[in-house]
C-alpha cells in the first residue's frame, strides 16, 4: 500500500493522525468523460468519444468500487467493446500488482508490473493514491477517469448507440431520488464499512458502525415494501449497494468489525442480495476468493498474521423469493 509523490512510488499506509483516527477517502483525480459524440461531460475536457475497442478497464475483483464498473460493463453489453485487465488480489508494498493466474490477468496493454506505472504513464508528476478502477484510453494513451461513480454513469448511456442497449439504471424521473439514496449509502454503507474498519480510535469506529447499521436497518425495512430500492425498477442505487452487501458477511463482519448483525440475520436484505446476484451475468463478476484474499492479506495493520478465515458458508444461488409479491 502506498502512493505516488511527483510520479515516484512511496510505500506508506493511510495517515490518520490529523483526523482523530477517522479514515478520509481522497477524491479521484482523473475526471474526464467518455460521451457518445466526444463532447465534454459534466467535468474535465472532451475528446473521448465512445468507440469500440478504444477503452480499457483496470480492475480488482476484490474492490467494491471497481466491481460496480464490471457489473455495468456486463449489464450494458460492453464486454466486446471495452477490454479488462484484473490485478492480483494482494495489495502490499508495491500497491496493486499485475500477476497472471487464479483470476488475475496481468496487464494486457503494456505488460506493466504495477498499477502505479499506468498512473505515471498518464501523468509523470501524479501525486496521490493509486486506485482501481481505472478507465484507460488506448487512443490518446491516458487515464480518462478513475472514479467508479462516474465510470458507471458513462457505461449507462455513452455507448448505447453502439450496443443497442436500452436498459437505463439512472432514469430521468428518478435521478434526484437515486442521488439522495446514493449519498446516504455511500457515506454510511459503501464507505461506512471502511470508516469502521480503518478507524484507529474507538470512538470513530463505534460511531461509524452505529451509522452503518442504522442505514442497513432502514434499508431492510424499505426492501420489505418493494423488490428493489425503487419498487420494481432496478437502478444504479441497487448495484452500488450490492457490491458492499456481497462482501459483508465474508469480510466486513470479521475483518472490519462490522458485527452488530450479519446480512444473513436480516429479513429482506439476504433475498434482495441473492436476487441481484442471480441477475443474468452478475454472478460471473463476483470472486469471493479475491475478495477474502485481498482484505485479510493486504491490511497488515488490521490482520497482521494474514490468516484468511475459511468461512462463512454462503449460498448465493439459493432461491431469492423476491419476484413475488412485488411483481405488478
Ligand atoms: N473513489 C474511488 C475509490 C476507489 C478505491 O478507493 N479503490 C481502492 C480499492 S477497493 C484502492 O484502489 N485503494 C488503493 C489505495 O487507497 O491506495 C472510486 O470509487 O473509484
Amino acid at each position: 500500500m502506498g502512493m505516488l509523490v511527483d510520479g515516484v512510488w512511496h510505500d506508506v499506509w493511510y495517515d490518520m493522525k490529523e483526523s482523530n483516527g477517522q479514515f478520509k477517502r481522497q477524491p479521484s483525480q482523473f475526471r474526464n468523460w467518455v460521451t457518445a459524440d466526444g463532447a465534454a461531460g459534466p467535468t474535465g475536457s472532451g475528446g473521448f468519444q465512445a468507440e469500440p475497442g478504444r477503452y480499457h478497464l483496470y480492475v480488482s475483483l476484490a474492490c467494491p468500487w471497481a466491481h460496480r464498473t464490471l457489473i455495468f460493463r456486463k449489464l450494458k453489453k460492453l464486454e466486446e467493446l471495452i477490454s479488462v485487465s484484473v490485478v492480483d488480489p494482494l495489495m502490499v508494498e508495491n500497491g496493486w500488482e499485475f500477476k497472471i493466474g487464479d483470476g488475475a490477468t496481468g496487464d494486457h496493454l503494456f505488460g506493466a508490473a504495477t498499477l502505479w506505472q499506468i498512473y505515471v504513464k498518464a501523468n509523470p508528476h501524479y501525486f496521490g493514491r493509486v486506485t482501481v478502477p481505472v478507465l484507460w484510453d488506448k487512443k490518446t494513451g491516458t487515464i480518462v477517469n478513475n472514479e467508479s461513480a462516474e465510470i458507471i454513469r458513462m457505461f449507462n448511456n455513452a455507448f448505447n448507440g453502439l450496443t443497442g442497449s436500452e436498459v437505463d439504471f439512472y432514469p430521468e424521473d428518478l435521478r434526484a431520488d437515486i442521488d439522495a439514496m446514493n449519498a446516504m449509502i455511500y457515506d454510511t454503507v459503501n464507505n461506512g464499512v471502511y470508516k469502521a474498519g480503518f478507524a484507529t480510535a474507538q470512538e470513530a469506529y463505534a460511531e461509524n458502525v452505529g451509522e452503518l447499521f442504522e442505514t442497513l436497518d432502514s434499508l431492510d425495512e424499505r426492501l420489505g415494501k418493494g423488490r428493489y430500492l425503487f419498487g420494481d425498477r432496478q437502478t444504479e442505487a441497487d448495484w452500488r449497494l450490492f457490491t458492499t452487501l456481497v462482501r459483508f458477511d465474508a469480510v466486513y463482519v470479521g475483518h472490519f468489525k462490522c458485527n452488530i448483525r450479519r446480512i444473513a440475520d436480516y429479513r429482506h436484505l439476504p433475498g434482495y442480495m441473492r436476487d441481484l446476484y442471480q441477475t443474468a451475468g452478475v454472478a460471473e463478476t463476483v470472486n469471493l476468493n479475491h475478495i477474502k484474499q485481498h482484505y485479510y492479506r493486504s491490511h497488515k495493520t488490521i490482520n497482521p498474521t494474514g490468516i484468511v478465515p475459511v468461512g462463512p458458508a454462503l449460498d448465493l444461488d439459493s432461491p431469492h423469493g423476491r419476484a413475488k409479491p412485488y411483481a405488478a
